[in-house]
Formats: C-alpha cells, structure tokens, sequence
C-alpha cells in the first residue's frame, strides 16, 4: 500500500511543482510586473468578468502573478469581491473584502480577511492562483487540494486562472480530483479550454 506523499502522481506533481515554481521565482520583479499588469488587462477585459457581479479572487503572494491592481479596479468599479481565508479544518472560505484595511498578514504571510464572515454566493466568476497549468486547463497548486475541494463545493459560472507563460507545460500528471480550470490569462494570450 503507498501512501499518499510517496504515490508516484504525488512524487510526479512534486518535482514538476519544484521546476515551475523555480522559473516563476527566476522573473525578475520588473518582469513579473509588467507580466501582471498585460494579465490584470486581459482578465479585466474578459466578457465573464465584464458581467461579473461576485468575484472571489486569490491575493497574490510571494512570486505569483500580482493580483493587487486586479483587486483594485474590481473595488473602484463597486463589484463584490471576496477573497479566501484559511480555516483551521485545511480548507478555504471566500470572505468579502471591500477596502485593504479589511486584510492582515496571515499563513504564509499571505493577506487574509480579518473576518471569518462567509461571503454571499454563488460568485460569477472565480480567479485561481497555480504553479503550474497545461493549455487544456489542468492545474497543480501547493498541492494541499485547497482549490480543489473549494470548488468541488461552490458552484462558480466562470474559473479563471491567472499564469506566467513559464508556467504552462505540456502535460501534467492530474488525479480525479483536479478541477480544470475554464480561462487561463497569460501575459501573451488567453485560453479558454473550458468555454
Ligand atoms: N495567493 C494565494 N492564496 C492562496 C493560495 C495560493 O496558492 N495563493 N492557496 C492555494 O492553495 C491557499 C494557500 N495555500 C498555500 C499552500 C502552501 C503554500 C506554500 O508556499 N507552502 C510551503 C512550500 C511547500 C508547498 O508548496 O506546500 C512554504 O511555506 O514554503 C502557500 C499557500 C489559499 N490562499
Ligand atoms: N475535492 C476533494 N476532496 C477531498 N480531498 C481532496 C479534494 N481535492 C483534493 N484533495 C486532496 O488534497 C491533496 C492535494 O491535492 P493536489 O495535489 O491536487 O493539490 P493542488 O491542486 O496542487 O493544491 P491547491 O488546490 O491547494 O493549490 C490530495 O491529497 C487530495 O487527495
């Protein structure tokens, strides 16, 4: 019987994992601003975020692609946004956030909502963060199945990931459980395997 970190998927996801996450982290900040800022105008311009009333999208850490202007113009625009905060159970609650004020640092330093306060759903569209993607909407994470289990629970008209083109690969080895995503924005193009 293998378990679960020594499953060969698993052994698989980790080392591709490493390699992505090692050439998002090789862009220097410059780059990845510039990246993000063609990627927050591609997804902010995508006719399922035009009609978006709720948007739950990630806050960016670390190396990802930058979110924080994405948030911005939502807010400016007077859309609800919510954004996750992890519970002690290992899983997501998308919270509503409407100014920065309403975050503080949290696990990971990532910015999380004060409140624990569930937001109001269902949400037209959902913004996903990843390390890595195929052009057919696969994607791994950190591999602690937040996202997954979080959409296997919250029904979302729209998921939209947002990647580096370093980030998307040929094939990845997925599991049952790995919820394609329907729209990928890149700095170069957009995908939408899903629509
Ligand atoms: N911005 C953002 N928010 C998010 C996620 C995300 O990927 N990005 N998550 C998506 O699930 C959840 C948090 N999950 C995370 C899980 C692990 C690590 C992490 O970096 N962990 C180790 C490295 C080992 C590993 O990759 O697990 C570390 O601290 O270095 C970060 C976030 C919820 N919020
Ligand atoms: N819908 C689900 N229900 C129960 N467990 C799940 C579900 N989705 C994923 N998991 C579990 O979570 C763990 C991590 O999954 P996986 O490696 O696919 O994470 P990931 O997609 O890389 O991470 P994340 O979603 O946090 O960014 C696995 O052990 C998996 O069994």
């Amino acid at each position: 019987m293998t378990d679960h970190l020594s499953d060969p998927v698993n052994v698989r996801k980790r080392s591709i994992r490493e390699a992505a996450l090692a050439r998002r982290a090789a862009l220097s900040p410059s780059e990845r601003a510039e990246r993000s800022r063609r990627i927050r105008e591609r997804l902010l311009a995508h006719p399922a975020v035009l009609r978006a009333s709720r948007i739950f999208t990630f806050v960016s850490f670390d190396t990802e692609v930058d979110t924080h202007g994405v948030i911005d113009a939502l807010l400016a625009d007077g859309r609800h946004v919510a954004v996750p905060r992890i519970l002690d159970d290992s899983t997501i609650r998308a919270v509503p956030m409407t100014s920065w004020d309403d975050l503080e640092a949290g696990r990971w330093g990532i910015l999380s909502p004060r409140s624990d306060t569930p937001a109001a759903g269902p949400f037209d569209v959902a913004v996903i963060p990843g390390v890595g993607f195929t052009e057919q909407g696969g994607r791994i994470g950190h591999g602690r199945g937040y996202y997954d289990r979080w959409l296997a629970e919250n029904p979302v008209e729209t998921t939209v990931a947002l990647a580096f083109e370093c980030q998307i690969l040929p094939e990845l080895p997925l599991e049952p459980h790995d919820r394609p995503v329907d729209v990928i924005a890149t700095e170069a193009r957009l995908l939408e395997p899903g629509l």
